[in-house]
């Protein structure tokens, strides 16, 4: 079912500050700021050799990662993305499977323009899972 790793997430408390570190300190190739109101966060990608480090702001009032930053003040990986040729059939297959699925278990456009969904932490040894479908 899962395929490539498409992405490493992570929460951080400075947008500007972090996309710094990853362009002056490490020399990575960072890219431009992307709102994402549908999703409540403001995100960078950052493009490496095998993968994507995508890093997480909050965006608006209601923005899911809110809670991580107030337990995590200095940030820290969020979740994991993996990729999947068809989202519906992995989230049926999921379901089939006892896993939860979470918000609505319809899959929302993500930051790639592809449909995402996410998986419970606590289905999976307490680390927040991301499907999208390439
Ligand atoms: C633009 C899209 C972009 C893309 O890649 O395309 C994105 O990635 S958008 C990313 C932001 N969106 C999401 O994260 C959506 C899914 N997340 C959620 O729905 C929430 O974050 C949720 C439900 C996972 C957690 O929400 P919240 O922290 O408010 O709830 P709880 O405090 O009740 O947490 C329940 C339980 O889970 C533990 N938890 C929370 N977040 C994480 C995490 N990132 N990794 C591992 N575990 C997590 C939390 O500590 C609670 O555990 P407990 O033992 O009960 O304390
Ligand atoms: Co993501």
């Amino acid at each position: 079912m899962i395929g490539r790793l498409n992405h490493v997430a992570i929460a951080v408390p400075d947008l500007a500050a972090a996309a710094e570190q990853y362009r002056g300190t490490l020399g990575a190739d960072v890219g431009p700021p992307q709102d994402e109101p549908a999703h409540g966060v403001t995100v960078i990608f950052i493009t490496l050799p095998n993968t994507k480090i995508e890093l997480l702001h909050p965006l608006g009032d209601n923005s899911p990662i809110a809670g991580f930053l107030e337990k995590n003040p200095s940030g820290g990986i969020h979740h994991i993305c993996y990729e999947v040729e068809d989202i519906l059939a992995a989230r049926d297959q999921l379901i089939a499977k006892g896993a939860r699925i979470l918000g609505s278990g319809e899959p929302k456009i993500g930051a790639h323009g592809k449909p995402v969904l996410f998986l419970h932490p606590k289905d999976f040894t307490g680390t927040l899972v991301e499907l999208e479908q390439i």
